[in-house]
């Protein structure tokens, strides 16, 4: 396949990508759809070894970097636990990753997973 036709999505991308458009709709400022840049955030790339975004959540699905459902959670965790170290507890940033984490994790619960699992197969 050349560089422009989209490759067929599989069930298990599809389904992460259902996931993560869940997600992101409880990221309404959209604060995590893109890299923290050290522009926006003094010493973020020294403080924060392991960057992560939606966007780049994204890349790794169509990358099919992710072999199961469960895997993302761990992303999505860093992603959110790297807002709560890097932004101090009483900043925009710090409290839209708590509140995301929250909600996060119950669009991600094991009942919910399961379920999308047997959609899958
Ligand atoms: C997620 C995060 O830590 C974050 C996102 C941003 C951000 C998101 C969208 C647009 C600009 C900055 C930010 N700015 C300063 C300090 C931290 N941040």
């Amino acid at each position: 396949l050349d560089k422009l036709e989209e490759k067929e999505q599989t069930p298990l991308q599809e389904a992460l990508n259902q996931l993560i458009r869940q997600l992101q709709r409880k990221d309404p400022s959209a604060f995590f759809s893109f890299p923290v840049t050290d522009l926006v955030a003094p010493g973020y790339s020294v403080i924060i070894k392991r960057p992560m975004d939606f966007s780049t959540i994204k890349e790794k699905v169509k990358k099919e970097y992710y072999q199961s459902l469960d895997e993302i959670k761990v992303d999505f965790k860093i992603m959110c636990e790297n807002a709560m170290i890097y932004n101090k507890p009483e900043t925009i940033f710090h409290r839209a990753a708590r509140k995301l984490l929250h909600s996060g994790m119950k669009i991600l619960s094991q009942e919910r997973l399961e379920s999308l699992k047997q959609s899958i197969t």
